[in-house]
């Protein structure tokens, strides 16, 4: 098997290099390259590892049609167009937990840096001018913090802050009451927050709700003489805002890690007095790049080499508890859409995904993203995990999902059922030994079969000598029959008769097929 092939982009620590290699892939470390020269190259890898430099772009996804996961050292991964990236069917990984508490640090560093201006006063100091007089700080203790975001990083921040004797106010509309005590902050609204604190600390990734979320109008609701660190992403204030309400003695002090415009080699808050800035070093800790690239590197090759994923932002994770149970599942899931798909004609506004038995004790999401996967794949060769729901939403398929922990008659089921302009049909299927997907019901008709490799569908009324002739025809054309299934509604009613073969039937077999007596559909399947 060749080895899957990665690019490492950006500057990382070589443990990255290292575990890509230990854990089967080809690597390449390529930092500091023009977008033109990544799209030059990116067309021979598999995978792409990254932190903020490199800009995963259309055009860059446009030039890759082997890479199937991108992988941020790091946690923000808004320098990756993930729609696109959705579409084109690749994973997206970060790792959300490597570098937190190193930039939790980071903001904490810099509100001392604010409250007692450190730089400016080593800058006097070693200017020679020993400005003993010049600088009279503020204590943090009893202080009260606003944190804007009460994520992992900012939950980090705000246990720091309390050891500090400060009182934390948070602001985050996904923040419960319960997780608010058990934090020891204050949940308040954004007005409280404004109105309350001594410093602001932000810690909510950039998104249309949090763009500009200190603004002109918020920084005014401040209480005068705030100071406000930014240690997320730049664009969550507004620059020339803050510059106004510093020049105007509003703001007391500001420390920005990142900026709306990266690198931000002019800014008209350079120069401002107490205006403290560094260029977004917030992850930059040995222990942190060591963590994000350990983690990145081990994510990714799990994926390429093992099909496992961890921290995907546009496809359900698989942790390595879940994987084995539901790695069977997901390739039943897959062949039962795959089989409704090529049995189905027309438009097709409703897809069910029903999970009876132990089926339905477990993570839903990747089951239904391979009946999706299964189902589409009739109609087009690029989906896959991790786009197929993506495309199904693009072609107005509303997704259900139903489970029923009882079991039926099979201890564990998969029902998929498709609503057609001729009105529900739906196939069902099970694991034999756990392990094995076989096919249990076809449109109604109790049928037992292995889905696999070329197979010959037909349905026919139920009639003495039919199986004799259809083996003569299958027999005298030189196709060799694998699996024989059978199924009918009632005596004398409707069959359907599941054939696996050696080699594909051709057309000219399959017309031949459709002349026997009684036949009223004959159909070449694979899987
Ligand atoms: N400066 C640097 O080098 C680094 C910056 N970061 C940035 O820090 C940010 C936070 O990271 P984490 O804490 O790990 O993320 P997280 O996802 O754990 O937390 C973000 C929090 O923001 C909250 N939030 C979302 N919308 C909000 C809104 N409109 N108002 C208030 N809160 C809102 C969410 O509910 C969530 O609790 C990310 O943007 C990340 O990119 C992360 C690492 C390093
Ligand atoms: O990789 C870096 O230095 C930046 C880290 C960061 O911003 C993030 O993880 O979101």
């Amino acid at each position: 098997m060749t080895k899957p092939k990665v690019l490492v982009s950006d500057k990382m620590d070589p443990n990255a290099a290292r575990i890509f290699a230990e854990m089967g892939c080809d690597v390449d470390v390529i930092t500091g390259e023009t977008p033109e020269q990544l799209i030059a190259r990116i067309g021979e890898y598999d995978g792409l590892a990254i932190r903020s430099s490199t800009k995963v772009t259309k055009e860059i996804l446009d030039a890759a049609p082997n890479l199937k996961v991108i992988g941020r050292a790091g946690i923000g991964v808004d320098n990756v167009d993930i729609p696109y990236a959705s579409s084109k069917g690749v994973v997206v990984m970060n790792t959300p937990f490597g570098n937190s508490i190193t930039t939790a640090e980071h903001a904490i560093a810099l509100m001392f840096a604010l409250a007692r201006q450190i730089p400016e006063a080593n800058a006097q100091t070693q200017a020679g001018l020993w400005p003993k007089n010049g600088f009279m700080g503020v204590e943090v203790t009893g202080k009260t913090l606003g944190l804007i975001g009460a994520g992992n990083i900012g939950s980090i921040v705000a246990a720091r802050a309390l050891g500090l004797k400060m009182k934390v106010v948070a602001f985050d509309p996904f923040l419960t009451p319960e997780r608010a005590v058990e934090m020891g902050v204050e949940k308040g609204d954004l007005d409280t927050l404004l109105a309350k604190a001594d410093f602001i600390t932000l810690h909510t990734p950039l998104t249309e709700q949090t763009r500009n979320i200190l603004s002109k109008e918020n920084l005014a609701k401040t209480k005068k003489g705030v100071r406000i660190i930014n240690c997320a992403r730049g664009g969550l204030v507004d620059e020339a805002a803050l510059k106004e309400a510093m020049d105007a003695g509003h703001v007391a002090g500001a420390a920005l890690d990142v900026f709306e415009t990266e690198p931000a080699k002019a800014s008209p808050l350079f120069g401002t007095p107490n205006f403290i800035c560094t260029p977004h070093l917030g992850a930059s800790t040995n222990e942190a790049q060591v963590n994000v690239a350990l983690q990145v590197a081990e994510q990714m090759a799990d994926f390429l080499v093992n099909g496992g994923v961890t921290n995907a932002l546009n496809m359900p994770s698989l942790s390595a508890e879940e994987a084995p149970k539901l790695k069977p599942y997901m390739a039943l899931a897959e062949k039962l859409g795959s089989l409704v798909g090529q049995l189905t004609t027309g438009t097709v506004p409703r897809v069910s995904i029903h999970t009876e038995g132990a089926a339905a004790e477990l993570n839903a999401r990747p089951i239904v993203a391979a009946v999706l996967n299964g189902f589409l794949r009739v109609q087009s060769d690029t989906v896959n995990m991790v786009n197929a729901p993506f495309l199904a939403k693009d072609l107005g398929i509303e997704v259900r999902e139903v489970k029923t922990e009882r079991e039926g008659d099979y201890h564990t089921l998969v029902r998929v059922s498709v609503k057609t302009e001729a009105g529900e049909r739906s196939v069902a299927g099970t694991l034999f030994s756990n392990a094995e997907p076989r096919l249990v019901e076809l449109f109604g008709i109790k049928v037992e079969a292995e889905l696999t490799g070329d197979m010959l569908y037909i349905v026919n009324e139920d009639a003495p000598g039919f199986i004799g002739r259809i083996g003569t025809l299958l027999g005298e054309n030189s196709i060799n029959i694998g699996t024989f299934n059978l199924g009918r509604r009632e005596a004398g009613g409707e069959a359907v008769l599941l054939l696996s073969v050696d080699n594909p039937v051709t057309s000219a077999v399959l017309d031949q097929a459709r002349k026997l007596p009684g036949v009223k559909k004959v159909m070449a399947l694979k899987f």
